[in-house]
C-alpha cells in the first residue's frame, strides 16, 4: 500500500466529506489514505515524504478556511525546503463568487514555492455545478491514477 496524506480545510463540512470518499477510491487502488483536518507542516515532512493531496474550500471573500489558515501561516513562517513532497490539489468553491477557488490557488501557489513537486492541475469544483463535487473528483483522479 502507497502512502498518501490527505490535508484537508473546510469549513461547512462539503471538502471533508470529499476527502472522505476519495480515500475510499485511494484504497481500492493500493494507497493507503491519512486524512488530516487539522493540517500541521509536520504532516508533510515526515520521512519518506508521502504523497499529499490537498482538499481545500474557498470561503469569505477568497479566504482559507480557519482550520487550514495555521498550516498556511507556518508555511510562510517557517519556508520549509518541500523538494521531497509531490502533490495533488483540489479545490471546492462557487462560481457566483469573485475568487474562485482561491484558497487552493493560494495554497497550490505557496507549497510550489517551497519547492514541492506539482503532479497535475489543481481540480477546482464548482458547487454550483449539478454534478456531485464526488462525481468529478473521481473522474479527475481515476484519470491520474490509470497514468500511474
Ligand atoms: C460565506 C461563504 C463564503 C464563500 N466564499 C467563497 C469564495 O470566495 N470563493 C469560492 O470559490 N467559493 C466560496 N464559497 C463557497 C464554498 O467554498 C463552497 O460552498 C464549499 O463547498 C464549502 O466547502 P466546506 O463545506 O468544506 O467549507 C463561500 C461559501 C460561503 C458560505
Amino acid at each position: 500500500m502507497k502512502p498518501i496524506t490527505l490535508l484537508v480545510g473546510s469549513t461547512l463540512g462539503a471538502a471533508e466529506d470529499l476527502a472522505e470518499e476519495i480515500a475510499e477510491i485511494l484504497q481500492a487502488n493500493s494507497y493507503h489514505p491519512v486524512i488530516h483536518t487539522s493540517p500541521q507542516v509536520d504532516h508533510i515532512l515526515i520521512k519518506p515524504s508521502p504523497l499529499l493531496l490537498l482538499i481545500c474550500s474557498t470561503h469569505g471573500a477568497g479566504d482559507l478556511p480557519e482550520n487550514i489558515q495555521p498550516f498556511y501561516n507556518d508555511l510562510l513562517k517557517q519556508a520549509p525546503d518541500l523538494s521531497a513532497v509531490s502533490y495533488l490539489a483540489i479545490g471546492l468553491g462557487d462560481t457566483s463568487y469573485e475568487d474562485f477557488c482561491q484558497a487552493i490557488v493560494t495554497l497550490d501557489l505557496q507549497l510550489n514555492k517551497l519547492g514541492a513537486k506539482r503532479l497535475a492541475d489543481p481540480l477546482k469544483i464548482d458547487v454550483s455545478r449539478a454534478d456531485p463535487p464526488e462525481v468529478i473528483a473521481k473522474t479527475w483522479l481515476d484519470r491520474w491514477l490509470a497514468q500511474q
